[in-house]
């Protein structure tokens, strides 16, 4: 369960039992055929596999590398969520478990634990910042459609760690009854374990799609967001071994890391543990975890996935912020260059790869994932827009 000096298992003794079965119902259904049949059964209600194409007109607007694109935004219900949270409904029905619980910032994770909760007939709670369900609103809406109930969190900055802070808590005394689904690669073991291996679909397939297109060849380069780091370990584990593919983690670099208004835990916190696991917080040397900020909901997180935070430290994958205002111009280049609105969340990777593109020679290709669609966020946008 560990990830170099990083990961484990930081809880109160009260979760231990729990932790402990969820271990053995993950470990008996990846070793069962019949656990995979039936999530390969589903890739017809997700849409899997996600599309791979070329981004004729980004790649030209960089002038650099050839720029793809995997269109994670295409599956059902607009993000990646959806490959962890039909997964982790899968096992919680295999532990016999009738309820589940979710914390959710952007709202993705929520619509897509609410959709599968609503396939797979369980009660669910999804947990939610008070600021996230103003500026994620249609995504309250769907979650609320979908049959799920919407619990406002209003402790502390009333954003994603305060729902994850409070879906723990509610765990705690509900233990029997409850599967928590975890919506990122962040948390005690074996979430982060778990929450990788149900993502790295997306590594799979791109690798699979690409030399297919490729006469054989890797990418130079794969590109994803980081919020908790599950769109991004999924993209880049099925190409850990392959070294020569440079893996890039873009983070939210908010107002500035020169301001204390980011979520850039990799770039500018320190190792520490958060949520129950040891890994890089936003946190100062006494362990005050900092208050944090980013333009997409999904993004503003003081903590990050430990296996992101032993690929840091061996330098297997390379991490940059993108500011809020970054952001934007990323979310504006992928609309008005290949007519595709993407997610804030995903917008950072945008701009972090077509960053990247510019610094690589024309025979050379970087795959960027599109983890969500833009349909959340038009309107936080349409008000900035002219401004772009
Ligand atoms: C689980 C809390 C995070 C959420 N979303 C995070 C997110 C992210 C960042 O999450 P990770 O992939 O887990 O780093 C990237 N792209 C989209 C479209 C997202 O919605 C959510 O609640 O939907």
């Amino acid at each position: 369960p560990k990830f170099g000096e990083f990961g484990g298992q930081y809880v109160p003794e009260a979760l231990h039992t729990c932790l402990a079965e969820l271990e053995k119902g993950f470990e008996s259904a990846v070793a069962d055929p019949e656990f995979w049949k039936e999530f390969k059964d589903l890739y017809s209600y997700i849409g899997r596999p996600s599309s791979l194409h070329r981004a004729e007109r980004l790649t030209e607007y960089a002038g650099g590398a050839q720029i793809w694109l995997k269109r994670e935004d295409l599956n059902h219900t607009g993000s990646h969520k959806i490959n962890n949270a039909l997964a982790q409904v899968l096992i919680a029905k295999r532990l016999g478990k009738k309820k589940i619980i979710a914390e959710t910032g952007a709202g993705q994770h929520g619509v897509a634990t609410a959709t599968a909760c609503a396939k797979f007939g369980l009660e669910c709670t999804v947990f939610m910042g008070a600021e996230d369900v103003r500026r994620q609103a249609l995504n309250v809406f769907r979650m609320r459609i979908l049959g799920a109930k919407v619990v406002a969190v209003t402790n502390g900055t009333q954003t994603l760690r305060d729902a994850t802070s409070e879906a723990f808590r509610f765990w705690v005394s509900n233990l029997e009854s409850t599967h928590y689904v975890v919506g990122s690669a962040i948390g005690p073991h074996p979430y982060p374990t778990l929450v990788r291996t149900f993502q790295s679909v997306i590594g799979q397939e791109t690798k699979e799609q690409f030399k297919t297109l490729n006469g054989g060849k890797l990418p130079n380069a794969v590109v994803a967001c980081v919020g908790g780091g599950s769109n991004s370990t999924g993209m880049f584990s099925p190409f850990e071994h392959d070294t020569e593919v440079k893996m890039l983690g873009v983070e939210a670099g908010g107002d500035g890391l020169d301001t204390d208004r980011h979520s850039a835990t990799l770039t500018a916190g320190i190792p520490g543990v958060f949520h129950g696991v040891k890994t890089y917080v936003l946190q100062d040397s006494d362990g005050q975890v900092h208050d944090t900020h980013s333009v997409s909901a999904g993004l503003d997180y003081p903590g990050v996935g430990p296996e992101l935070a032993f690929w840091k430290s061996t330098g297997r994958a390379d991490f940059v912020a993108a500011t809020d205002a970054q952001a934007l111009i990323g979310f504006k280049l992928l609309s008005q260059l290949e007519g595709i609105i993407p997610a804030l969340e995903s917008s950072h990777a945008i701009y972090g790869g077509v960053e990247l593109a510019k610094t690589m020679p024309k025979d050379q290709h970087i795959v960027i994932n599109v983890s969500g669609r833009g349909d959340k966020d038009v309107q936080s946008v349409a008000e900035v827009l002219p401004k772009l």
